[in-house]
């Protein structure tokens, strides 16, 4: 009970969200009452219909009107509940919606620290199924218990306007149901079905990591072990649920004992009440038989509420995930100064290799000054992407620290798409208008700032010719546009986006060669004041640069403007010579 508390005053993820949309909850409260106040409602009019009709009528209205309002409650009754349902899921799916962005950033922003401290599976889980299973909380415990109670205490005021001491004896018989039972079923099947959920959640991570390592298991011979592995798991889980169905069979035979004690009470209270004359006598089976509906509503409180442990694994899971991506956040709105407009990038003394595989650069150092532009060269497998991915923050150094204006990287990564844009190979066009894909770069630009970038490209031409201009979809992959006009649609998405950084990941390799002079020409003209850094095979374009380096062997062996290059170093000049309007890579 402690831990259960202490949970729910630490929770940002499930409790808060109850303040949002207050009318729909209130709303959903009052129609999950109305669903069982109906069917009450419907067997109390039956049940005074049944016994009045026994006696001889003294005129049609005595039975008229509870045909009447048998009618009405019978329709009434389905009729709250599919508005209940309607207006309950509307609330979680506009709640869960919240949940997906909010996690999305978090995974988003705090990508290395999640990444580093849980396993892809866990990942998954928390994106998957503890959604879902927060989703279930809301519909299967709290909506439920708190419909259960108002009921219970409901009931216990209607007897009570009539007889307080039947209204107890109510309220402690309904009591077993409402409170004791819950109480019960989360003390036994609690521990039960909060190891059944852990259960999962290992099962869950370790058959991703299988699946990811599948091929290791072949190759080892070992899958008749991954096998028998993941069955303990299952035969473990089963066990569990079989223990807990065998629980609730007890439980809810349990509940249908307490509801017929209540029955048994109420028969009581009602022949006491009104069995002295002959018209009173009709409202004993009315009373009796209203307490039935109201099985369903009570007994699903122990159902709910001894589902609270598998709710309580997804909640603390999403809660640590999101301490471990704001310590990211704190770390680095501690260290940040600021928005970062003239930065200068610094690898210093750096060493990196791949799951502590072999040395890919070595005490590599490198400043690179703000507007500076850079040209990165090396044979394939040199560790040109390395080092683009070490300035990302995507990898972090064995050792050796890179900076931007003397703030480490890791330190930047909430603003890292405020300072750094990436221009690759593969321009990521969506199925969507032209608009919409180039306000991936910046949301709130202007239809104006669009055509103004669009004309920095050179595409406001094309797209005007467009039928619908800027509304025009593009397909996935942009396939209607060639891919000269996707790297430039790609180019107006950087200049929108505004960084004064930016990274240029071989966006020509797939370019004719006359293409992919005009676009780098284009490239390096409109994005004359930032920094760039490009990583490239070969040397068309290479005058557009102010400096070279080669990596070779783990480190950089050449370095100066293409001019020094051109006279300090021979192998430069072959190769300049060579690529000259040729596509010789290097
Ligand atoms: N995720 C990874 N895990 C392990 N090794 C990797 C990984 N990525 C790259 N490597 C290795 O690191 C070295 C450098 O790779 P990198 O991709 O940086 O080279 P590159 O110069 O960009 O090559 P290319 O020009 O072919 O793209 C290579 O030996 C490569 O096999």
């Amino acid at each position: 009970m402690h831990k259960m508390l202490e949970l729910i005053k630490k929770d940002t993820w499930v409790f808060p969200y109850l303040k949002s949309y207050k009318k729909l909850l209130v709303l959903i409260i009052f129609l999950g009452f109305m669903t069982t106040f109906s069917g009450a409602a419907l067997m109390f009019t039956s049940g005074f219909l049944i016994s009045r009709s026994a006696q001889i009528p003294e005129n049609i209205l005595m039975v008229y009107v509870p045909i009447v309002l048998t009618r009405a409650f019978g329709i009434g009754r389905p009729t709250f509940r599919y508005a209940e349902r309607l207006v309950s899921h509307n609330w979680v799916l506009k709640i869960v919606s919240v949940f997906r962005r909010r996690l999305y950033e978090l995974v988003e922003v705090g990508t290395k620290s999640v990444y580093a401290k849980s396993q892809t599976g866990e990942v998954l889980n928390v994106l998957d199924n503890d959604l879902f299973k927060i989703e279930n909380f809301y519909l299967r415990t709290l909506f439920p218990t708190v419909i259960g109670l108002v009921i219970y205490v409901l009931i216990a005021i209607g007897v009570g306007i009539f007889n307080w001491g039947f209204a107890l004896a109510i309220l402690l018989i309904l009591g077993m149901t409402v409170i004791v039972a819950p109480m019960v079923t989360l003390a036994v099947n609690g521990a039960r079905d909060f190891k059944q959920q852990q259960l999962e959640g290992q099962l869950y991570t370790d058959l991703t990591d299988s699946v990811m390592g599948l091929q290791d298991w072949i190759l080892a011979g070992r899958t008749q072990e991954l096998f028998d592995r993941q069955q303990n798991d299952f035969d473990a889980i089963n066990k569990i649920k079989s223990k807990q169905s065998h629980f609730n069979w007890w439980r809810d035979m349990f509940g249908a004992l307490v509801i017929g004690a209540a029955a048994v009470i109420l028969m009581i209270f009602a022949t006491r009440q009104f069995g002295n004359d002959s018209f009173g006598v009709n409202w004993i089976a009315a009373f009796v038989l209203a307490i039935f509906p109201a099985e369903d509503a009570l007994t699903t409180i122990s159902t709910g509420v001894g589902e609270w442990p598998r709710y309580q694994d997804s909640i603390q899971r999403l809660n640590k995930m999101d301490a471990q991506s704001k310590q990211e956040w704190q770390k680095s709105d501690e260290q940040s100064t600021g928005l970062i407009t003239e930065p200068e990038i610094k690898f210093n003394q750096v060493n990196f290799s791949y799951n502590d595989s072999k040395l890919v650069l070595e005490n590599l150092n490198l400043t690179i000054k703000n507007g500076q532009k850079l040209a990165i060269l090396g044979q394939s497998g040199a560790g040109k992407t390395t080092l683009l991915k070490l300035l990302l923050g995507d990898e972090y150094p064995d050792s050796g620290a890179i900076t931007i204006n003397d703030h480490n990287i890791s330190s930047l990564q909430q603003q890292r798409s405020d300072i750094i844009s990436v221009l690759d190979q593969q321009p990521h066009i969506f199925a969507s208008s032209v608009a919409n894909n180039l306000r991936l770069g910046n949301l709130k630009a202007t239809d104006e700032q669009l055509w103004d970038v669009l004309k920095q490209v050179s595409l406001i031409d094309l797209v005007r010719s467009l039928p619908e201009g800027l509304d025009t979809p593009m397909t996935e992959m942009g396939s209607r546009f060639s891919g000269g006009e996707q790297q430039r649609f790609a180019l107006a998405r950087v200049l929108l986006q505004d960084t004064p950084i930016v990274v240029l990941d071989e966006p020509t390799v797939a370019l004719d060669p006359i293409t992919e002079l005009t676009v780098l020409k284009t490239i390096f003209e409109t994005l004359s004041d930032r920094t760039i850094i490009w990583v490239t095979h070969h040397l068309t374009g290479i005058e557009f640069v102010d400096d070279v380096i080669f990596i070779e062997n783990k480190k950089i062996s050449m370095q100066g403007t293409p001019e020094q290059l051109m006279t300090t170093e021979p192998r430069f000049k072959r190769l300049l010579q060579m690529d000259h309007g040729n596509l010789i890579d290097i």
